[in-house]
């Protein structure tokens, strides 16, 4: 059994809850004590740093009177941890993730599936890196932040540090418009609506918190900075490049992402003549992002296919990744689910893991 470790876990929605109910269903194999889980308004908070009794926790946390630590009070909390200890970031919070330097270089670990930090400000990147790089840095994985549970992050590190050289990447990095354009763009014609298939996606757990980041195509900018970075190609940030988006202008400041979803249905024919314009070249639509090393090019943006092409036959909210690297001129291919909170969840319950293996071993 590795030594036991404190963990401190902020956010508890679709992929929250299911990395709590996961990490609860490996306790037996894993020495993992949680002293801190909040959501936005609300914590249960270990003040003695004994494991939180997590078996009612969605009920306990939901009705707890505790509101959630700053970030500089969590940071100060997790500094007393008699244990090492690793932040499980499970929110699309800035705030949260632009502290993860703090929380680093206090030896604190951090596995999360957010990609703000990673796809932020360049300086943040290296801030982030080089803390972990510090002898008594704390570990940072991210794994889920790019194709969720499949293994992306770590083969493209792997890579790298064996001295290939990445030279092209390419795929459908959106588990969500993965989803919504495998129904929505058919080379046969099929009435479904743009606004239905959305909210269906919604509804799935596929999305971002505001399916406008998915739409507009800044999720999948936000992931391609990720895997160009982790590449040697120091992309500024995740609009220096060209994105295209489905967010009509006039829906881009609604307050709310229900206020976008109830008024998307008046621009579906608007979207419908995008796909019919495929459809009657025999192909279908498709959302691709590239990374082109030779040509110096990243982009993000729609594509038409033909039904034989790989990408035309993906499956609900699958990615299909291609790396072509100086090794691999025969691209290494990883496909499957790229969304959906069990595979999100798992791919950040194996960081949790990773980390413990190898704190246990320092
Ligand atoms: N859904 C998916 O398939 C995938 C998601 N991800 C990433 O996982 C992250 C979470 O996504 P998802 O679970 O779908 O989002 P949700 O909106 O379902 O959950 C977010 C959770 O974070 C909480 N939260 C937000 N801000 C704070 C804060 N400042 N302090 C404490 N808690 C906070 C929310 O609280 P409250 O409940 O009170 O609102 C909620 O519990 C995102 O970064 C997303 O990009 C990555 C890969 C796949
Ligand atoms: N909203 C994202 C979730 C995973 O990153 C997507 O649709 O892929
Ligand atoms: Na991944």
């Amino acid at each position: 059994m590795s030594p036991a470790i404190n963990i401190a876990i902020i956010g508890a929605g679709i992929v929250g809850s299911a990395f709590i109910n996961q990490l609860r269903s490996v306790s037996s194999l894993f020495d993992f004590n949680v002293i801190y889980l909040a959501k936005s308004k609300s914590a249960l908070i270990s003040y003695d740093f004994k494991p939180l009794n997590l078996a009612n926790w969605k009920a306990d946390l939901d009705n707890s009177s505790l509101n959630p630590l700053t970030v500089e009070e969590l940071l100060k909390f997790l500094k007393n941890s008699p244990l090492p200890a690793i932040l499980v970031d499970n929110t699309s919070s800035a705030d949260v993730a632009f502290a993860y330097p703090q929380f680093v270089s206090n030896g604190i670990s951090v596995a999360t599936p957010n990609k703000k930090a990673f796809s932020g400000d360049l300086n943040l990147w290296s801030e982030i890196f080089k803390a972990s790089g510090e002898p008594n840095g704390g570990l940072v994985y991210h794994e889920a932040t790019v194709g969720a549970g499949l293994p992306v992050i770590s083969t493209i590190n792997d890579l790298v540090n064996t001295g290939d050289k990445i030279e092209k990447i390419e795929g459908i990095f959106s588990g969500s418009l993965s989803y919504i354009f495998n129904r929505f763009s058919t080379t046969k014609p099929n009435d479904i609506k743009f606004s239905e298939i959305v909210s269906k996606a919604k509804e799935l757990g596929y999305t971002e918190p505001d399916p406008r980041d998915d739409l507009s195509g800044l999720d999948v900018a936000r992931k391609v900075t990720i895997l160009a970075r982790l590449s040697g190609f120091n992309v500024k940030s995740p609009d220096s490049f060209p994105v295209d988006s489905l967010v009509p202008q006039e829906l881009e400041t609604l307050e709310t992402s229900d206020e976008f979803l109830s008024r998307l249905h008046e621009f579906d024919s608007q979207v419908g003549h995008l796909k019919e314009q495929a459809a009657s070249e025999g192909k279908v639509l498709r959302f691709v992002g590239t990374v082109d090393f030779p040509n110096n090019k990243v982009s993000v943006g729609f594509g038409k296919y033909d039904a034989s092409h790989p990408f035309a036959s993906l499956q609900g909210s699958d990615n299909v990744i291609s790396i072509k690297t100086e090794r691999y001129q025969n691209p290494l291919i990883i496909q499957g689910a790229g969304a959906g909170a069990e595979v999100t969840a798992a791919g950040v319950l194996a960081d949790v893991i990773k980390i413990g293996q190898r704190i246990s071993k320092l």
